[in-house]
């Protein structure tokens, strides 16, 4: 199996300005799965160097706890990306959070350019998928390496390139996440879906999580600690999901054929696959909050 199939709970994974001492701050007390310390998009460009000093310098604090610690750099066609990645390798956080990765070129190019600034083992690469070309190779992006782990979903990037705008229920960009979703599902990684932008609008949110897990995203990137709760909720099996799972198993133990019931409904060995899946994930999370 690979490495990135192993479960490790993403429900929330919130991004922040690293030039914003106060958010450095602020994270250190929310309840997210993982933080993105950013140098992109929210950092202005006066900002980039002391945004990169006090990325690193969070990883290197070990006061963020179990939070699964990533910084995202600049974009390879940037003049900050080579120190970026440079810096970032040195500081070792869990992963390097690439933008607009649109090709499998560019993610060898990425993993040789880790291997030779001796980044270690753990630190993974994230792709950021979100531009058309990406969405259209997606698959080629997720199996290029073992040491990408994860795809990002960027969709106010994949809006932008689309001439789109942003929706309820997100059609304009369905084919987009479902290309991205069916890539890292069929190449075992897992898939993190885009940010919500309407920081205020609860109830829009809470549907645009529900969509996610629905569609069969392993969690949410954020923008906000508003959205930390919602999203921590949404992306964990409920009760009734664990008590149903532990129903399904126990009537699989018990069964003389290849196929048993629970509350009426067939089950069969692939339900149990799912069944055990939903335990894993629901003990993963116990295991991290508790
Ligand atoms: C969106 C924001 C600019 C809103 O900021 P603000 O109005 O200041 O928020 P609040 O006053 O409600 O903040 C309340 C407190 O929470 C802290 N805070 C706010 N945001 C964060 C955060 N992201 N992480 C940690 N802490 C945060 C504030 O400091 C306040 O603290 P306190 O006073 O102590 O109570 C702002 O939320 C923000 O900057 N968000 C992150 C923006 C960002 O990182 N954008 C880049 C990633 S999105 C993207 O580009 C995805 C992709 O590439 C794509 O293409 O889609
Ligand atoms: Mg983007």
């Amino acid at each position: 199996m690979p490495e990135s199939a192993q479960f490790r709970p993403r429900r929330s994974v919130l991004y922040m300005p690293s030039s914003n001492a106060k958010a450095l701050e602020k994270a250190k007390t929310l309840p997210v799965d993982g933080i993105i310390f950013d140098l992109e998009d929210a950092v202005a460009p006066d900002d980039k160097l002391t945004a990169r000093d006090a990325a690193c310098a969070a990883v290197r604090s070990g006061e963020y706890g179990r939070r699964e610690l990533t910084i995202r750099i600049n974009g390879a066609d940037t003049e900050w990306h080579a120190d970026d990645l440079a810096a970032v390798c040195a500081a070792g956080p869990d992963a390097v959070v690439v933008p607009k990765v649109d090709s499998a070129d560019a993610v060898l190019a990425l993993v040789d350019a880790m291997a030779r600034h001796d980044a270690p083992e753990h630190t993974k690469l994230w792709a950021m998928v979100e531009t058309p070309y990406a969405m259209l190779h997606a698959e080629e992006i997720a199996a290029a390496s073992e040491r990408l782990t994860v795809l990002v979903m960027g969709t106010n990037d994949l809006v932008k390139e689309l001439y789109a705008e942003h929706v309820p229920g997100r059609a304009p960009v369905l084919t987009g996440l479902s290309l991205a979703l069916l890539a890292a599902r069929a190449t075992g990684k897992v898939i993190i879906d885009g940010v919500y932008n309407d920081v205020k609008n609860v109830e829009g949110f809470l549907a645009e999580c529900e969509q996610g897990r629905q569609m069969g995203f392993d969690g949410k990137t954020l923008i906000h600690p508003g959205q930390v709760e919602g999203a921590n909720a949404a992306f964990a099996p409920n009760e009734k999901a664990v008590e149903d799972a532990r129903g399904i198993l126990s009537a699989w133990e018990s069964r003389t054929t290849g196929v048993v019931t629970y509350n009426g409904r067939m089950v069969e060995n692939l339900h149990v696959e799912s069944a055990q899946r939903t335990l894993s994930i629901h003990e993963a999370i116990e295991a991290l909050q508790g």
